[in-house]
């Protein structure tokens, strides 16, 4: 696992050998030991080398052991032991060194780094602290403010920048192995207390408390909730306070608080949970590793309103070449606009040159003629849609895959439509398109794997989080998003107010409560989608019977605020107030308070006090029975991909691993009790009715998550 090598006579190399990423495991850790002690002892080693297999340093600790009890030789004595070698140690760094990989360079006396190498202590994103060393080498290293951005964020830096911060001493663009063997020989026996981090003190820093004080505010607002940011701050503070011997201490203590933490747990979850549905599967039994996907060099989009202009911004910015197609010459123009200036800031951000050629617009459908895929982004109006891809499949050569972004239309539908309905798949972006990192690949029963594969291959391209998911009303996450709105309108009904109910969510770690969410889509989109479904009625009726529709409880509150013209953010006025149409700042409106009342008058309702637990536990158990419903309905292939497409796409708190990753911490028990609780007060709710998985699931013993796969097929066999 850590192979050792003597060369150039006199320079022992280590290479850590764990792929994929080399991630320190207890074999691993026991070479390193086992190679150090053997060069050390080497009187013809007069310097010593640890690089890394297949370009690439460390990626960290080994994750997977975290939720096992770690043995073997710890990392911090291992890094020590290093440091204090009395024959200097060069780290030389290719691909990645991060976490433990970068703590272990930083108990190298030199660090080498390719030129594109990334470094960066990203333990934060997984619920931890650098805690070994790394929180107070590296204040030490390149000062306070520096070290608190980088550990307190996570965020990778490249080569270039760590050898400005002073983080690596070189950057070579050649081999760095060599690079850094032949550094070894230059500086073989010259001192090595300077180079020792542990032993330095902090640079000084004024006002040092003013400092902690900001960051921690800065860090506490942004962390909503999430605890292992603040301990990274009060870890650093111990570099800058303390000697480091009480510094590593305290490292520890902070590490041991957040090591066994829920949120901990839920964030490395997470860290597997993106990864597993990159091997997606289908209910056919296609799978990722057995479909090929196609080469895709020239796509187009049609449509180029909001969710078109992103879509082609995240296309061109991978590289492809794009046609983009709007009918009218005015919207044409100005999408053009639009989207030169989001290619132009993007690159201007990335510090690259933006793709301005690379996109053609064109009012006319048959320059898409030779595209290998076509994106459609018209209105979300199904005749519309329909008649799109009929015009597509006339025009484009044979095999162009026609994929469609709409947020819940009949994919299955619009397939139906066209000679080819293998080649047709969804691709529903999440506005804007060209941020949101989650893309829903759906399928419908005759989407060919291949069609499958290339949408999924092209997401990655574009740096989405690609889950594939099955073909049905809403998907996965519109879907399950439909209950939670609802029990938030039930509570306005029963005596809550916006305000209550999105602070209970904001609390819980949203960004945004529903009713804040609400306004700033805009609430006309609803109010189509229940126009569309027949929901929508005139708001004379009053009473119990005027609040049920097509046999269940319904909430026309939504309805009739459109009615007043009140679509949220963008007319400056919704469940808040706004100071202007479009401003963000959401002010408590004193007329939708007495709006409540006067409806709860009509209605005969009384309200009551509601307490942000009822809020939690109606709108989120109704959310997470539907992702059971989905489940069982083999529309999502695992709680891990409707936990991805929560986190990433719907603001669901990372640190909380997604709703189905929350039931199983909740305990499944508690939630199936829950909902039956609600059940009863609310018969006439049937979202609030549990899913016959969850009880299944219960009656089986509540296996863990990583187990339900199994329970699934289990119960599903039973049947
Ligand atoms: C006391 C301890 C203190 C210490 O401070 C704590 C730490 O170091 S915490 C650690 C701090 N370190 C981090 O947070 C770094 C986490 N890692 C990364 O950010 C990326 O993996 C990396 C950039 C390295 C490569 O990106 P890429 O090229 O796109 O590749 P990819 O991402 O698709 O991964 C390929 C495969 O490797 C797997 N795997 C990866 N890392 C680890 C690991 N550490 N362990 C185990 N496994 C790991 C990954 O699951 C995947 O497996 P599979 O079965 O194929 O799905």
């Amino acid at each position: 696992m850590a192979e050792y090598n003597r060369v150039s006579e006199c320079v022992g190399v280590i290479t850590l050998r764990n792929p994929p990423v080399n991630a320190l495991s207890a074999a691993v850790r026991q070479g390193i030991v086992d190679a150090v002690q053997r060069a050390l002892s080497d009187p013809n080693v007069k310097s010593v080398v640890i690089c890394g297999q297949n370009g690439i340093f460390c990626g960290g600790a080994d994750i997977k052991e975290f939720g096992s009890n770690m043995t073997g030789h710890p990392l911090i004595p291992m890094i020590h032991a290093i440091e204090s070698a009395n024959k200097p140690v060069v780290a030389a760094i290719e691909g990645s060194a991060l976490g433990g990989g970068l703590e272990l360079a930083l108990g190298c006396h030199y660090r080498i780094a390719h030129s594109k190498a990334r470094l960066g202590l990203p333990e934060v994103s997984l619920g931890l602290l650098p805690a070994a060393g790394g929180s107070q080498r590296l204040p030490r290293l390149i000062g306070v403010p520096a070290a608190l951005n980088l550990i307190t964020t996570g965020r990778h830096v490249t080569a270039a920048e760590a050898l400005q911060l002073g983080i690596v001493d070189q950057v070579t663009d050649h081999n760095t192995v060599d690079a850094a063997v032949k550094f070894a020989l230059s500086v073989a026996g010259r001192s090595l207390d300077p180079r020792r981090i542990s032993t330095h003190p902090c640079p000084q820093q004024p006002d040092l408390d003013a400092l902690f004080e900001e960051v921690m505010q800065k860090v506490r607002q942004s962390a909503r909730g999430a605890i292992a940011p603040i301990a990274c701050v009060q870890a650093v503070r111990a570099a800058a306070t303390l000697p480091y011997a009480q510094g590593m201490e305290r490292e520890r203590e902070l590490m041991a608080t957040l090591f066994t933490s829920g949120q901990a747990r839920a964030l490395q979850y997470c860290f597997f949970a993106e990864r597993a549905v990159g091997r997606w599967r289908m209910p056919s039994g296609a799978r990722w590793d057995t479909s090929k996907s196609r080469p895709v060099h020239k796509a187009a989009v049609i449509g180029l309103g909001t969710m078109g202009r992103g879509i082609t911004v995240a296309l061109a910015q991978t590289g492809l070449s794009v046609i983009a197609v709007e009918t009218q010459e005015k919207q044409l123009m100005e999408a053009k606009q639009a989207i030169s200036g989001m290619l132009e800031r993007g690159a201007k951000r990335r510090g690259v040159a933006p793709a301005l050629d690379g996109v053609i617009y064109s009012q006319n459908i048959q320059a898409v003629a030779d595209v290998d895929l076509v994106i459609e982004a018209v209105f979300e109006d199904i005749a519309l849609k329909t008649k799109v891809f009929q015009q597509l499949s006339a025009v484009c050569k044979p095999g162009t895959l026609l994929c469609t972004n709409t947020s819940a239309l009949d994919v299955d539908q619009l397939a139906s439509e066209t000679p080819n309905p293998e080649l047709v798949v969804g691709m529903h972006f999440f506005a804007p398109a060209h941020v949101m990192k989650l893309l829903e690949v759906v399928y419908g029963p005759r989407s060919s794997p291949q069609a499958v594969a290339t949408a999924m291959q092209l997401g990655k391209k574009m740096g989405k989080a690609s889950v594939a998911v099955g073909n049905c009303r809403g998907f996965v996450g519109n879907r399950m998003l439909k209950p939670y709105i609802e029990e938030a309108f039930f509570l306005l009904e029963e005596g809550a107010t916006p305000e209550l109910v999105d602070q209970a969510l904001e609390e819980f770690g949203f960004p945004m409560g529903v009713f804040r969410m609400s306004d700033l889509s805009g609430l006309d989109v609803g109010w189509r989608v229940r126009k569309g479904d027949g929901l929508v009625e005139p708001g004379t009726a009053s009473g119990r019977f005027a609040r049920i529709r097509q046999g269940r409880r319904y909430s026309p509150l939504g309805d009739l605020l459109c009615e007043e013209g009140r679509f949220g953010q963008k007319t400056g006025r919704g469940w808040y107030q706004y100071d202007k149409p479009g401003s963000r700042v959401a002010r408590s409106d004193p007329w939708l308070h007495s709006f409540l009342g006067a409806y709860r008058a009509q209605h005969g309702l009384v309200a009551r006090r509601i307490d942000h637990q009822e809020v939690l536990e109606r709108c989120l158990y109704a959310l997470i029975n539907e992702g059971f419903h989905i489940l069982d309905d083999g529309i999502a292939a695992g709680p891990e991909d409707i936990d991805v497409i929560y986190v990433s796409g719907y603001g669901w708190p990372r640190h909380r691993g997604g709703p189905m990753f929350y039931a199983n911490m909740v305990g499944l028990a508690k939630v199936l009790e829950r909902l039956e609780h609600y059940q009863q007060l609310h018969p006439e709710v049937p979202h609030l009715q549990p899913s016959s998985l969850l009880r299944r699931l219960v009656a089986s013993g509540s296996p863990p998550i990583h187990k339900w796969g199994e329970a699934i097929k289990k119960l599903h066999s039973q049947l």
